[in-house]
């Protein structure tokens, strides 16, 4: 039998995405596979700042490549922030450990918009340069590039810093749409100029955070946000990489950031994947979603819990493994090793199980059955 996937891509990551899986393997990453969970990543970021870390091709690289070394994870994800294109546009912003981003002046009028400068190609020159290093590393294994959506960028800078309620963002998205819908271009543009550069130095999929987008009502969402998430997806179209669109708490808004233009919607651990998947359809790969929060569960529960997932997930017609959100800096990197083995060792054959399980479809020309 082929190990290739129909059109002979060779990234078990990138066939998943494009719901064609490789004798059915399963692809597996981590949201926040770098960062404080792992010692060597503390080691290189001792005495330097995140947002210094970011601008430095050398040191971001290293960085991105570390998760990779340690697990055999079949995706990179490009270490950087939601918030680095915002600073490079002129907003003051910082990143306080444990926090998370801190705005120095909110944006809550039109003149603070101006403070917002659109971004030049060459403004990016160390994000492209840094994806260009690390893709020289990788081999086969893909770069995934990322960027904050609208909604999410917006959050934070209109509230100051993380919320809980995103009361001043709701009051102005529904009180000044003029001045929101501004806003939200202006964001969609950054993300999709930090989206560009990270493909342009090679990264070959990308994801789209929007991770506090639950927060809102349905009707909400669609009149004011997924437009602006749907442009950043549009242009992401353009570059011919897969995009994989992710929110936390976003069960209810899974039809319509699908159809902002996703080939992949990431759902956290609170639907399960094979209800996600009949949401959105067969036109759509799924990603996670295992509870972040279980990793520090005794090992044989966890396990059942990874079997459940990729169970669940055999019944999308692309699953790419995750959790529903990102690494907790206390996680136990050997416990996500373990996970890493496991959906690589039982991935195939719990896939390979509920399709001969169900009823045949018609299956495309040429695929191997
Ligand atoms: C909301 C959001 C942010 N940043 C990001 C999001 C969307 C993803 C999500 O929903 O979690 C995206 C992000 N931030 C980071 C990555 C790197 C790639 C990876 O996933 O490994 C990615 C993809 C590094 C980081 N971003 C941050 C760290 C920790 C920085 C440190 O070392 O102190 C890392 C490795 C900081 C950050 N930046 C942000 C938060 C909430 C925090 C955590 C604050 C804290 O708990 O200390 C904003």
């Amino acid at each position: 039998m082929s190990s290739r996937a129909p059109g002979g891509e060779s990234s078990v990551f990138l066939a998943a995405c494009r719901r064609a899986h490789h004798d059915d393997e399963v692809p597996v990453w981590f949201m926040r596979q770098a960062g404080r969970s792992l010692p060597e990543y503390r080691a290189v970021r001792a005495g330097i700042g995140m947002l210094d870390s970011c601008r430095r091709p050398d040191l971001v690289a290293e960085i991105t490549l570390q998760p990779v070394r340690r697990y055999g994870v079949d995706a990179a994800i490009f270490y950087s922030d939601i918030m680095v294109p915002l600073a490079v546009a002129g907003v003051g912003v910082d990143i306080v450990a444990g926090t998370g981003p801190v705005i120095a002046q909110p944006v809550r009028t039109a003149a603070d918009l101006e403070r917002i400068r659109p971004l030049d190609p060459d403004d990016l020159g160390f994000v492209e340069e840094a994806a260009r290093l690390i893709v020289a590393e990788l081999g086969d294994t893909p770069l995934i590039g990322f960027a904050g959506a609208p909604f999410t960028l917006a959050s934070y800078l209109v509230e100051g810093g993380p919320s809980r309620d995103y009361a001043r963002t709701k009051a102005l998205m529904v009180g000044r749409p003029e001045l929101w819908h501004d806003l939200c271009r202006r964001l969609a543009d950054v993300s999709a100029a930090f989206l560009a550069a990270q493909v342009a130095g090679g990264a070959r999929a990308v994801q789209l955070f929007d991770s506090w987008a639950g927060a809102l009502a349905v009707a909400d969402y669609v009149r004011y946000v997924q437009p602006h998430s749907a442009a950043v997806l549009h242009r992401v179209r353009r570059l011919g990489v897969p995009a994989i669109h992710f929110g936390v708490g976003t069960g209810e808004l899974l039809v319509p950031m699908a159809a902002a233009g996703a080939d992949v919607i990431g759902v956290d651990w609170r639907v399960q994947l094979a209800e996600a998947s009949a949401r959105v359809g067969p036109s759509y790969a799924v990603q996670g979603n295992l509870d972040p929060a279980l990793l520090g569960a005794p090992w044989p529960v966890l396990a059942d819990r990874v079997t459940a997932v990729l169970r669940s997930g055999a019944e999308s017609p692309g699953h790419v493994f995750n959790l529903g959100h990102g690494v907790p800096p206390d996680a136990d990197p050997d416990v996500l090793g373990r996970i890493v083995e496991l959906v690589h060792a039982e991935g195939a054959a719990i896939r390979r199980e509920a399709r001969l399980r169900r009823p045949a479809v018609a299956a495309p020309a040429g695929v191997a059955r």
